[in-house]
């Protein structure tokens, strides 16, 4: 009997036994994504999750957004999974907040700090976003071999953009005070970045069995600016893209 999930508005014949799922944030990203890929198809648009496969020396991949934060990514995660996904390869834009970082390099996640609500809902808060060796391994040997050294290391994953991220360039300029402070805190602790959605990715894949990894191109560099360029923003992605691609191509 055909599986039928209730976001996404595909179903596991649609998927042809794919295994591995590239999930971008961005609902743009995702087409982008899935014409690296061979014989790539449309497969459903529904809010934030739209879905393309394509095929990776032979073998189906699915490519599917996960729209903004952890409650969506849990959705798009769960149904894939329902769908018979067990891969999942997050590729997504991020804020550095260590000085030596540059925008437009690379980084591979691999453990996130749990600032999100989400990742609670399946694991208790002792248990570690941490990412799957052999998915964390294929994207820095991806990124080698483009001739790109990654850098590795651990994430912070905030549900929120703005103050969780510790931004006061907004509408109240105000950051309650458990995270006034907190981006200096991690920059101490040697974390990498700040993004939002490879903390419930990664506790969600960790704690049922699943493999998940995660890289992101730096788009902007917190103790240097809070706006990205367009262009750098753009090479920043597509590269990141090549890198999943790579990995994927290792895992399939
Ligand atoms: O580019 P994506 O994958 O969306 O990732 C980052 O960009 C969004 C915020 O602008 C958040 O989703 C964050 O994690
Ligand atoms: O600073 C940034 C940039 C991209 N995505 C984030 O979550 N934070």
């Amino acid at each position: 009997m055909t599986k039928h999930v209730f976001h996404l508005g595909i179903t596991d014949a649609d998927l042809q036994g794919a295994r591995l799922a590239i999930v971008p944030g961005d609902p743009e990203r995702v087409q982008r994504i899935a014409e690296q890929l061979s014989n790539p198809r449309h497969l459903a648009s529904k809010r934030e999750f739209t879905s393309w496969l394509g095929e990776l020396d032979g073998k189906p991949v699915v490519v599917c957004s996960t729209g903004i934060g952890g409650p969506s990514t849990s959705i798009a995660v769960e149904e894939l999974a329902q769908l018979g996904v067990s891969t999942f390869l997050r590729i997504g834009t991020t804020g550095a907040i260590q000085t030596h970082i540059n925008v437009g390099d690379m980084i591979v996640t691999m453990g996130s700090v749990r600032l999100d609500g989400a990742s609670s809902h399946f694991a208790p808060m002792e248990f570690p976003a941490v990412a799957n060796f052999d998915c964390t391994c294929a994207l820095v040997d991806a990124a080698r071999d483009m001739g790109i050294a990654p850098h590795v290391g651990i994430t912070a994953s905030s549900d929120t953009f703005y103050p969780g991220q510790e931004r006061y360039d907004t509408h109240s300029a105000r950051v309650l005070r458990k995270f006034q402070g907190s981006m200096k805190e991690w920059q101490a602790m040697g974390v990498l970045n700040y993004e939002m959605e490879s903390a419930t990715l990664l506790t969600m894949c960790a704690s049922q069995g699943l493999q998940a990894g995660c890289v992101a191109g730096v788009i902007v560099n917190r103790t240097q600016q809070e706006i990205p360029d367009e262009t750098t923003m753009k090479k920043a992605e597509q590269q990141a893209i090549d890198i999943v691609i790579g990995a994927a191509r290792r895992l399939v």
